[in-house]
């Protein structure tokens, strides 16, 4: 039975080596917030479904085989003949400092509609995933992650948002009025200090805005802090949590990573300081190595960063 049910769009990923414009190589991947969440969970051993459009191409395929062979349920993904898969460049300018560019503007992702959920939603979950990226991609998805949001609560499952707010895709003031109203239907919510301002601009601090999510029905709202941590706020009270110390080798990922492990250890029963210890130990994986989703640990290795630096397991 799946347990995680997650919506929006996956993107043939290129990834360089320094400055784009002066040609060289790339690497061919895959990349999209909700899907790289998908996979840090079913590393993990959860049952995840991820319901998007791809293109009828070969990079709509690479998308569908990866997830599928990374154990994630792809039966909710509709093939739009009429629409190219979308594309994601990431250039990393120098070794921490990453630039991206969409090319997703009318893609086939863009394209996700409500009724493209019916068949996935009508299977049952226990916990629907959704980041305030989908809504920015066109009327079509945004119709469909609060037509999921609405199911989901109908159902009695939690609701997860990652505010995710991509300033490419829209500005924080178009962002606030759509992902504000969504953040208070969610159960947990998961934000940078810049995205907990976008969906509580009232508050003066972080502990303030928090605090009104709080009264307005969020269970837990988790503020990730970078190389500095995670923090989540719920009812009784304020709990943080260090980042573990790794080399840094490619940010990009780190807070979809994180959400995955947070949220795998809610799904596992455990309490908020361990949710928020898992998404770090996650997020700590994926700084540490190339790609968005590709370092995340399978359930045996979420123990291998506390051995010493530059141990050799033989
Ligand atoms: N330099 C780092 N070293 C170790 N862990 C990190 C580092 N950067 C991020 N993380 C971990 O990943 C989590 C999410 O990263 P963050 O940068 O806050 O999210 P986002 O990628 O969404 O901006 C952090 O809470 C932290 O646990
Ligand atoms: O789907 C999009 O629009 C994306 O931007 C895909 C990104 O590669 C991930 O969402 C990584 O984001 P972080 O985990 O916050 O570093």
């Amino acid at each position: 039975m799946i347990e995680v049910i997650t919506l929006g769009e996956s993107m043939a990923a290129l990834r360089g080596h320094g400055p784009m414009r002066l040609g060289g190589e790339l690497s061919l991947s895959v990349a999209g917030a909700e899907s790289n969440v998908a996979i840090g969970l079913s590393r993990l051993g959860h049952r995840v479904s991820w319901i998007g459009r791809v293109g009828a191409d070969q990079p709509g395929e690479l998308i569908s085989r990866t997830l599928r062979a990374e154990g994630v349920d792809v039966s909710g993904v509709a093939v739009d003949p009429a629409r190219p898969t979308g594309l994601i460049l990431f250039e990393k300018r120098v070794a921490d400092l990453i630039r991206v560019r969409y090319y997703r503007t009318d893609s086939a992702g863009s394209r996700l509609h409500p009724d493209d959920l019916a068949g996935v939603l009508a299977g049952g979950a226990r916990l629907l995933h959704v980041t305030g990226i989908t809504p920015a991609l066109g009327p079509g998805p945004r119709a469909a992650v609060l037509a999921a949001v609405d199911h989901a609560k109908a159902q009695g499952w939690t609701v997860s948002l990652d505010v995710n707010h991509r300033s490419m895709l829209w500005p924080a003031e178009a962002a606030a009025e759509v992902l504000g109203p969504l953040a208070r239907r969610a159960d947990v919510v998961i934000a940078s200090p810049e995205e907990l301002a976008i969906v509580e601009p009232e508050g003066y601090d972080d502990l303030a805005r928090a605090d009104r999510l709080l009264t307005a029905g969020v269970a837990e709202v988790v503020v990730k802090l970078g190389a500095d941590g995670a923090r989540v706020h719920h009812g009784a009270g304020v709990e943080q949590v260090e980042s573990v110390r790794v080399p840094v080798l490619d940010t990009v990922g780190a807070g979809d990573a994180f959400s995955a492990g947070y949220l795998s250890a809610l799904l596992d029963g455990e309490p908020t300081g361990e949710r928020l210890r898992r998404g770090t130990v996650l997020g700590a994986f994926a700084v540490a190595s190339d790609g968005d989703w590709e370092g995340l640990p399978t359930r045996e290795e979420l123990p291998l960063l506390s051995l010493e630096p530059g141990t050799t397991i033989r």
